[in-house]
């Protein structure tokens, strides 16, 4: 069945790849952004065969970029073998960048004013831009406009050593002072989850994920990088009895969150390509999933008492409704191990009515997310989090879960994604797949 005149078009994932994430201080230590993204890029196009090819659009952002990069995705564009008239664009919603990346593509694509397009994202805690301080910086702004050697001269000499004291990066809320660590650290109590829970998440995840290499899942979504071959945070041996060794790094009272249940400061880069049918099918690519929809939502964790983590929560019920759904037509849910805490405070959530309905308005519950279900080739906790290189990892292997799991079955599956942000943010997605022959059934 062909799609009506003007009627919005289909939008597949039908491919993706990373560079492994690396530890900061790690492989990465001294590679640019830039560098980083070109390489995700660079595996892309070598292994769907894009050289040359005009992409409608590449979205990519950083949440950390340099001043200098405020072309960065159409930089590290111009550094690959895609033709250079490819247009690209800098995007940034913290850490759901690369989910709001894919939102902007699939939205074009499905309008009809591209054909294909490339989300996904970057980020360097390695190479996070150092600021100086406000005074240094107005000093040497009005240097730049000096017009005699006597105005320069006199504006260097009123240069002070407590001018060069440097901003050391933080990823602290502005409005709050509090890091994501700490907020997250206030749920976590809020919400009674407990250290033995976080660490069986994070346990879990670094099996999830152990077992994913171990059976060749990321032969078609990586390329090694700079002698980096598989995620540096992966530690195949974690045990819940060895991460409940580790000390508490997180908030004061009743602390259970450590390195071990956090995600670790990363570095790297994703990039998924998608595209309609026709375009896909004109070069040969399978389709791995349909993109069917986006929500987003914001807590108000500045005034009120709702964590900051704690937007999907509100998101997801909006996007299964919309789109006719329930929690049990879902077969993979992908939820952004920020910290396992964040994880084990949404599921919590969905299933409080208190929460659901006498507070969000919701009719009901949305329910138990069966854990065989949840991240099941592992997360954020074991793969590293380079903030908004994270929505095209989820996305590509979702996807690619996706397509198996319909070929093996036979039957339609589907995957939700939820990705919480800094400033209290979040966006969730809904993939689809098929089995192949049965799109238009
Ligand atoms: C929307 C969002 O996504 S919000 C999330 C944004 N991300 C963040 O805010 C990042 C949060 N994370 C951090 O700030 C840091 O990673 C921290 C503070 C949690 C930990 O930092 P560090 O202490 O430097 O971590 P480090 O890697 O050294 O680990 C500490 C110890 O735990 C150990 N450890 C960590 N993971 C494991 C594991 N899985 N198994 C066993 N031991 C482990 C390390 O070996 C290390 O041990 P050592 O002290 O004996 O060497």
């Amino acid at each position: 069945m062909t799609a009506p005149q003007n009627a919005p078009r289909r939008v597949h994932v039908l491919g993706g790849n990373r560079i492994p994430f690396g530890k900061i201080g790690g492989a990465y230590r001294g590679v640019s952004n830039r560098d980083m993204m070109t390489a995700a890029l660079d595996g892309l196009i070598a292994r769907y065969s894009l050289q040359n090819e005009r992409i409608g659009e590449v979205a990519g952002g950083a949440v950390l970029k340099r001043a200098a990069d405020f072309n960065l995705t159409r930089e590290s564009v111009l550094g690959t073998a895609l033709d250079p008239h490819t247009p690209a664009i800098d995007m940034q919603k913290a850490c759901a960048t690369g989910l709001e990346t894919l939102n902007f593509v699939t939205a074009k694509i499905r309008l009809g004013q591209i054909d294909s397009g490339i989300a996904g994202g970057v980020d360097s805690a390695s190479d996070a831009p150092i600021e100086v301080s406000d005074s240094l910086r107005r000093k040497l702004h009005t240097l730049s406009r000096a017009k005699t050697a006597g105005q320069r001269l006199s504006l260097v000499g009123s240069l002070r050593p407590s001018d060069f004291a440097p901003l050391a990066p933080r990823n602290s809320e502005p409005r709050t002072g509090l890091s994501m660590g700490e907020h997250q650290a206030i749920t976590t109590r809020e919400w009674g989850i407990t250290r033995e829970e976080q660490d069986e998440l994070a346990a879990a995840s670094h099996r999830n994920l152990a077992a994913a290499y171990e059976e060749g899942f990321f032969d078609t979504l990586m390329t090694g990088y700079r002698g980096c071959g598989r995620d540096e945070f992966l530690r195949p041996d974690t045990t819940v009895e060895k991460l409940a060794g580790l000390k508490t790094v997180f908030g004061k009272e009743q602390a259970t969150m450590t390195a071990g249940n956090s995600t670790g400061l990363s570095d790297g880069a994703s990039a998924v390509l998608v595209g309609t049918e026709e375009w896909a099918a004109a070069r040969g690519l399978t389709p791995l999933a349909e993109v069917v929809d986006f929500r987003a939502a914001a807590t108000d964790y500045v005034h009120g008492d709702e964590g900051l983590l704690m937007a999907p929560v509100e998101a997801m019920p909006r996007l299964l409704a919309d789109n006719g759904l329930t929690i049990d037509d879902i077969d993979f849910f992908e939820i952004h191990e920020a910290f396992a805490g964040t994880v084990l405070s949404t599921l919590k959530a969905w299933e409080s009515r208190e929460y659901m309905v006498d507070r969000l308005g919701f009719d009901d519950v949305l329910g138990t997310v069966p854990r065989e279900k949840l991240n099941v080739k592992g997360s954020s906790l074991a793969a590293g989090h380079p903030f908004a290189a994270t929505g095209g990892r989820i996305v590509a292997s979702l996807a690619t879960m996706l397509r198996t799991a319909a070929d093996d079955t036979g039957r339609t599956q589907r995957g939700v994604i939820s990705v919480c942000a800094a400033s209290g943010q979040g966006v969730v997605c809904l993939l689809q797949a098929e089995p192949v022959g049965q799109e238009d059934k």
